[in-house]
């Protein structure tokens, strides 16, 4: 199982990025964390992975805290950020990463790779690549590793159409053989598609977590941008969003 467990962070400025954030996932659960800019999500997932300092709180994967190699091991993290070695291959990069965890069969390497369908660039430099390009990469290194959990950080962006449905179907299959996923993303349309439970988050608070069914009733419309209009928006900015769209 994994768990976040009450996890807070106070700048130095002395705002609250986040406060008192509790989430479990179940094996094969995949959980949507959405929220509008700025609400904390980035803080959120930079506590867990210990890229910033929590002022409280921890993580756990099964018994094992944030900052244990086991964690480490087992928990992947795709940021929205491309951290990529682009003086490299896309094929020199992705054995590197191979040769850090254990156990890599060659042939899931190569099926991810034609799965992606980057073959054909896959000897060319990463600087040389488009940002999607460079993302199809992120996503096959993070597939190739056989964790227990996964953070991806606005997985889609920057994908074509393709590359978009592909993710989708291996996210299923992961969370199929026991996996859990937190998306966190703006894109409330694939969130319905593919996600169990959503949370919504505003000015550092978790404010709603619930099947998409739950929040729908709990907010008694059929649209989930609705939900989250009614939940996040008006919280966050104290507006009434029809009027000043009427307005114009
Ligand atoms: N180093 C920092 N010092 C002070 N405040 C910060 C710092 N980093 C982030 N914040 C503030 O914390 C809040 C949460 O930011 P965060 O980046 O976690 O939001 P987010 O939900 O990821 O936003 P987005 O959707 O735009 O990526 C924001 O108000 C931001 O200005």
């Amino acid at each position: 199982m994994f768990k976040i467990d009450n996890i807070s962070k106070q700048y130095s400025n002395g705002f609250w990025g986040i406060k008192n954030f509790t989430l479990e996932l179940s094996e094969g659960e995949i959980i949507c964390l959405s929220g509008p800019n700025g609400s904390g999500k980035t803080t959120l997932i930079n506590s867990i992975f210990g890229i910033i300092n929590p002022t409280s709180g921890k993580a756990y994967l099964d018994e094992f805290e944030n900052g244990t190699i086991q964690f480490k091991r087992n928990v992947f993290y795709v940021p929205d950020e491309l951290l990529l070695i682009e003086a490299l291959t896309g094929k020199e990069y992705i054995d590197f990463v191979s040769k850090i965890y254990i156990d890599i069969k060659e042939d899931f390497k190569n099926n991810l790779v034609n799965l992606f369908h980057i073959d054909t660039y896959l000897n060319e430099p990463i600087k040389t690549y488009s940002h999607g390009m460079k993302k199809k990469i992120q996503l096959i290194t993070a597939f190739m590793v056989k964790s227990k959990a996964m953070i991806l950080d606005e997985p889609y962006r920057g994908l074509d159409v393709e590359a978009i449905i592909i993710l989708k179907k291996l996210i299923r299959k992961y969370v199929s053989n026991g996996g859990s996923a937190i998306i966190s993303s703006h894109d409330l349309v694939s969130a319905e598609q593919l996600c169990d439970r959503m949370a919504i988050i505003s000015c550092g608070s978790l404010l709603e977590l619930g099947t998409i069914e739950d929040l729908k009733y709990r907010y008694q419309t059929d649209d989930i941008d609705e939900v989250f209009l009614k939940c996040s928006i008006k919280q966050d900015r104290g507006e009434d969003i029809e009027k000043l769209i009427n307005s114009l």
